[in-house]
């Protein structure tokens, strides 16, 4: 086994995120101490009876010191509190990350709370389920998948070096990037698609309960698949619009935009408009399947452990 990459990991949070990360450090022995800290005794009882850490604790102080790697894997509006709480307790020279889906506010948020003597490299990987919690995780969660690095200007190229190697070593592909450069990219292909989830399903109970008819029971693929996606963390999702609110207002506008110019095809009977844009799109499908991003049948990301928990899927 080779040299840890990092002697002790902080793990600030253990839901799904978190949990996914100690099973990751775990499968490839990439430190030799993990400690991991949440909010609530019940969860924290869970994740030491999981066997995810090597020391627990409810007071993220306590969880950091000492160590070379912290990494906050809690909601995004959580992460100013949390940057404030372990601040005097960072080992100097310390790597302090986080896993949130919103970039831009959370470099706000931490930043002006972290120490010189620390090295901020936010990250975003880009992989999750509908499921969240210390059951949730499973260590093949990132395995070719992205990993977002937000570096702020200036950051010590050596503990970006340092992150970056965790993250492969976690089984991820990583990319550097801006933070409002992510916001605006993953606004469009993951926080307006859940929000569209959200809000089909939404209709369609909606529709239900005023109707009185069975709206939901004769749902097949299609709507199936926005119920697992409308079944992901609400304060996990809240947090995210919240805190990523222009990008995902200006991605709405270009979508609401091109949902009325199909909207004129459908009434004006404009039938290559429609069979165009579902020509590209399917073009579109193939090119991710065949670069290999995607499975033909993809099993919702779902881990062994989450799939055997849901009968009749
Ligand atoms: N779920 C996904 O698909 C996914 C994917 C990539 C990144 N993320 C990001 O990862 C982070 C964690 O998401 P998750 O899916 O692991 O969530 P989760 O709900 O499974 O776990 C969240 C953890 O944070 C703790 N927590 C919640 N509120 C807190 C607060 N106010 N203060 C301190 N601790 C708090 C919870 O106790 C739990 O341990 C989020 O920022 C999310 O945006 C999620
Ligand atoms: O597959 C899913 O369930 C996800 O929603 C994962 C997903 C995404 O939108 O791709 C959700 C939020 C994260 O920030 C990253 C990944």
């Amino acid at each position: 086994m080779p040299e840890p990459l990092f002697d002790r990991v902080a793990l600030i949070g253990i839901g799904l995120i978190g949990s996914s990360i100690a099973h990751a450090v775990r499968r490839g022995g990439l430190a030799r101490h993990i400690a991991v800290q949440t909010r609530r005794e019940e969860t924290l009882a869970e994740a030491h009876g999981l066997g995810l850490g090597d020391s627990y604790t409810t007071d993220p102080a306590e969880a950091v010191a000492g160590a070379d790697l912290v990494i906050l894997c809690v909601p995004v509006g959580a992460c100013e509190g949390i940057a404030q709480a372990i601040a005097p307790a960072l080992k100097p020279g310390a790597v302090v990350s986080d896993v949130g889906s919103v970039k831009t506010s959370v470099v706000r948020q931490m930043q002006p709370h972290l120490p010189e003597s620390v090295h901020f490299v936010p990250g975003h990987p880009v992989a999750g389920t509908e499921h969240s919690g210390p059951a949730a995780g499973f260590a093949e969660l990132f395995d070719n998948r992205w990993c977002i690095l937000t570096p702020p200007a200036g950051t010590d190229p050596d503990a970006v070096g340092r992150l970056s190697a965790f993250w492969t070593a976690c089984g991820a592909n990583v990319e550097i990037m801006a933070p409002e450069h992510h916001d605006m990219v993953l606004a469009i292909t993951s926080h307006v698609p859940h929000l569209i989830a959200y809000n089909i399903v939404g209709t369609a109970a909606h529709l239900e309960e005023v109707t009185s008819s069975e709206v939901m029971k004769f749902s097949a693929g299609g709507f199936r698949d926005f119920t697992r996606i409308a079944a992901s963390d609400p304060t996990m999702w809240r947090d995210v619009f919240l805190h990523n609110k222009e990008a995902v207002l200006e991605m709405l506008g270009r979508f609401t935009e091109d949902l009325t110019a199909l909207q004129r095809a459908i009434r004006f009977g404009d039938g290559d408009t429609l069979f165009d844009l579902f020509t590209k799109t399917r073009a579109i499908r193939r090119g991710i399947i065949e670069a290999g991003q995607e499975t033909a049948a993809p099993d919702f990301g779902r881990s062994p452990h989450a799939r055997a928990q849901e009968p009749g899927e």
